[in-house]
This record gives structure tokens, sequence and C-alpha cells, in this order.
């Protein structure tokens, strides 16, 4: 994927080369600094087929580097977000397996799709820009893998989701069980979420916290994640993608490993330039200090 050029016209430009590079997604930057990541399947109801795994991975992967990426928003194309995985690419995973008598051959083969996919969804929380999931009617099994990895959660108030691995007989693996529980900060629900795969709705899904915001349409739901992107990406990314990494580690650390932890960045990004003009654009209230590439 290509840097693109600053685009302040404000029109909607295609991020060089991504466009053309993957088949599952369509990606362009709307605005400076903003990456636009659109799951686009809508004949499949976005269904993850293998190919759309390794394409959120390569595609996140890509944005975790790119100086012209500071924000990025995932929504979906077509009538729902996403049916979760892709059910007829589970179906050749196990022909797949048919060919192999051996157990441990086939548990092989398993054991390194799983991964696969799992990288795949830790790769929207190992990107250090902050991600913006925007979703719309059905959210479901990966689907919920998949924004539960993400900073923050907006939905239409039509959304609906469900954590649908128990009714295709498995136990979901690759995050729901990890990241549901901290996301909405109860146990308890997530547990009965995860036990009944019983579908929720946007309201009680914002009263739970799993989303932030919801709104009455998609274009109002799409509106409103890019003005939050850009607001974000207009501020230092030195800043920014050290509150996230230092978010992310604590989530899984104690309160004083946290502390360490950011201490030791910051004994060095207090040196930094973003640093002093942001307080100086502060005190002359100057409100667009401009930062630069990281
Ligand atoms: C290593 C493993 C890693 C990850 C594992 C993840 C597990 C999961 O993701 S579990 C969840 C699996 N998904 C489902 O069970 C979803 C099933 N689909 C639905 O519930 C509904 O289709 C819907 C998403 C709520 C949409 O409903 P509606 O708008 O009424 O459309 P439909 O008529 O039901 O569907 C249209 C068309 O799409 C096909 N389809 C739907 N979901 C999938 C899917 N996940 N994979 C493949 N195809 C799917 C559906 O069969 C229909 O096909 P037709 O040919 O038009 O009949």
């Amino acid at each position: 994927m290509q840097p693109h050029r600053n685009n302040t016209s404000g029109h909607r430009q295609p991020a060089a080369n991504a466009t053309g590079h993957f088949k599952s997604l369509a990606i362009s930057s709307p605005k400076p600094f903003v990456f636009h990541v659109e799951l686009n399947r809508p004949k499949k109801l976005n269904a993850i087929s293998r190919e759309m795994w390794i394409e959120i991975k390569d595609c996140f992967e890509a944005l975790a580097i790119n100086p012209d990426c500071r924000a990025i928003v995932l929504s979906a194309a077509g009538k729902h977000f996403c049916a979760g995985i892709d059910l007829s690419s589970m179906m050749s995973m196990g022909e797949q397996m048919g060919e192999y008598d051996d157990v441990a051959r086939k548990g092989v083969i398993l054991e390194r799709t799983i991964k696969l996919y799992q990288d795949s969804i830790s790769s929207v929380e190992r990107c250090p820009k902050p991600v913006i999931m925007a979703v719309h009617q059905a959210c479901i099994g990966a689907g919920v893998d998949l924004i539960t990895a993400a900073d923050i959660r907006y939905s239409t108030q039509d959304a609906f989701f469900q954590v649908k691995e128990v009714d295709i007989g498995m136990a979901a693996d690759v995050g729901s069980l990890q990241r549901l529980p901290k996301a909405i900060g109860s146990q308890s629900l997530a547990r009965e979420l995860c036990f009944t795969g019983r579908r929720f709705e946007a309201a009680e899904a914002e009263r739970s916290g799993l989303v932030s915001r919801t709104f009455v349409d998609k274009d109002a739901l799409l509106a409103g994640a890019l003005a939050l992107a850009e607001d974000i990406a207009g501020k230092s990314p030195i800043a920014i993608q050290t509150t996230k990494e230092s978010m992310v580690y604590s989530l899984e650390h104690t309160n004083q490993e946290g502390l360490d932890h950011i201490r030791i960045i910051n004994k060095l990004h207090l040196q930094s330039e973003d640093f002093a003009q942001a307080v100086a654009a502060q005190l002359t209230k100057d409100e667009k200090p401009v930062f630069a590439k990281l």
C-alpha cells in the first residue's frame, strides 16, 4: 500500500495501490490521514472467506506502518455488516482435512487455520492507529470477534449482534470470549450472550457499552464515524498512538505495570516536537497545529 498525498480538498480519493490489491476489501482515504476500509462481499453478506481473513490482516499490517494513516473507519458494503465466517469456506476446510487419515495431520491444518484467523482479528488491535467500527444490521459470529478488537464501536439503531458460534457447534476461538467481557465490563452478560447465541439489538449494545453511539441510519453512521476519525487524525500521532498502546497494554496488566510501561515510553515521547508544539498551540489558542508524519 503506497502512501497517498494529503487530501485537503475533501474529495474521496482511492488509497493508491490498495483498491486494486484487495479483492474482499475496498479501501479509500476520504479525509486527510483517515482511511476507510470496507468489507466488500455484499452478495455474501460480508461473510468472512479465507481470502478476507488474509486480506484483513494484510490491510491492517500495512496501515499500521503507513505514515499517511492516523485513524481508520471500518464499515461494510451491502445489506449487513457481517454474517460471520463464510460457512462454505468452512466446508472446503473440511474437504482439505479429508485428504488425510491421520488425526495429527488434520489437527495441524486446523491449528494453522485458527492461528491465521486469530492473527487476522488481532491485527486490528495491534494496529497502532485507532480503529472505529461502523456497524449496520447483522453483526454475527466472526463479525463480533472483529468489532471487539477495535478501539471504538458505533452502530446504526437497526444493528443487531449475535455470538453465534455455539449454534454451529463450536466455542468461539478468534477473540470474542476474550475481548467481549472486557468491552462490556460484565462477565454475566458476556457469558449469557456467548452461551445462548441470542440476538441482541443496538439499544442493548449501547446500554451495555459494546457500542458507544448509535445513529438513525447508515449514512449518519458513516458521517459520525468519519468525523470522529478526522478529529483523532488532527491530533499528534505520537500522542494518539502511544495512548492506544498504553490502553491495550493496560487491559492485560496491573495498574502498576501499566504505569511503568507508559513512564518508560513517555521519558522519550515527552521530548518529542509534537509535545512542544501541542503545548504551544494550547497556550496560543492555535486550533490546528500541524504535526509531522509518523
Ligand atoms: C476457525 C473459526 C473461526 C471463526 C469462526 C466463526 C464462527 C461464526 O462466525 S458463527 C456464525 C456463522 N454465521 C451464521 O450462522 C449466520 C447465518 N446467517 C444468518 O443468520 C442470516 O443469513 C443473516 C446474516 C441474519 C441475514 O439474514 P437475511 O437478510 O434474511 O439473509 P438470508 O436470506 O438468511 O441469507 C442470504 C444468503 O446468504 C447466505 N449466508 C448467510 N450467512 C452466510 C454465511 N455465514 N456464510 C455463507 N453464506 C451465508 C444464505 O445462506 C443465503 O444464501 P442463498 O443462496 O441466497 O439462500
